[in-house]
């Protein structure tokens, strides 16, 4: 049977009202590229099917571009995932309003435990939980503080019921240097829950390789400071992994 064709989830991270890209997911080492509704229409209008949308100032902690996410939530005709500080009830509502298919909740997942068991108990497959590492260690708080094993916690949301996992592997976010597929293979075998890969995508041969993890486990990937950085298009990209 011929397998599923990996999705691709362009992504429009916003600080201060701005797209960015970050390295690292550090605060302060971001390159605006313009405005966030403008760069979401492009991908839309080159065929994506899926917008990866970031609020990196409610991740941060710095305040929040609640109202612009969902005005560009709302502009989508495509698939929206929500991510960034959403580790409450409030915050969830509000992401939910927007209309979104679905939000990953990272933070949350490693402080507040029960809480994502409730929701996840509630919500199900809208409801992906992001495991943000270095090596193995998840990291938490916009990505600045540790918060425990990577595969404990896999484990743990597995049993309650968490439909599927974004992996980003801080070390590779934003340096166009290829994800990493080590550490997708063995959260794949760890899980039979579908993953989507964040992090560090330079190429369309990287896109392929992920491509050829679908059989994994691997169900999608994000793309930011690629298609910023013009390495291809997005047209490009969707006939790679077509
Ligand atoms: O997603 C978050 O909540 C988040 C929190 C803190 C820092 C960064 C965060 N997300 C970044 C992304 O999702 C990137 O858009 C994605 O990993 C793409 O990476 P790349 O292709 O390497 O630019």
């Amino acid at each position: 049977m011929a397998h599923p064709k990996l999705e691709l989830l362009p992504a429009v991270d916003i600080r201060d009202g701005q797209a960015v890209r970050l390295v690292h997911g550090e605060s302060g080492s971001e390159t605006a590229y313009g405005d966030p509704l403008q760069a979401a229409l492009a991908w839309q209008q080159a065929g994506a099917e899926w917008l990866h949308l970031v609020d990196l100032d409610a991740a941060f902690g710095t305040g929040d571009n609640r109202a612009q996410i969902a005005e560009v939530a709302r502009a989508m005709d495509i698939k929206v995932e929500l991510s960034g500080g959403i580790r409450d009830d409030a915050s969830l509502a509000a992401a939910l309003a927007t209309g979104c298919r679905r939000v990953n909740l990272g933070t949350a997942a490693l402080e507040a435990p029960e809480w994502v068991a409730k929701v996840i108990a509630e919500h199900g497959d809208k409801i992906a939980v992001g495991l943000d590492v270095r090596g193995t260690t998840l990291r938490g708080r916009g990505w600045t503080r540790d918060g425990g094993d990577l595969y404990e916690t896999l484990a743990r949301l597995d049993s309650e019921g968490c439909a599927r996992y974004v992996v980003t592997d801080i070390n590779k976010d934003g340096t166009l240097q290829g994800p990493n597929v080590e550490l997708l293979k063995n959260v794949c075998a760890a899980t039979d829950r579908p993953v989507v890969a964040s992090g560090g995508v330079s190429s369309l041969d990287d896109l392929r390789t992920l491509a050829s993890l679908v059989p994994e486990g691997v169900e999608g990937a994000i793309v930011g400071k690629a298609l910023y950085a013009k390495a291809f298009t997005l047209e490009e990209a969707l006939a790679a992994v077509s």
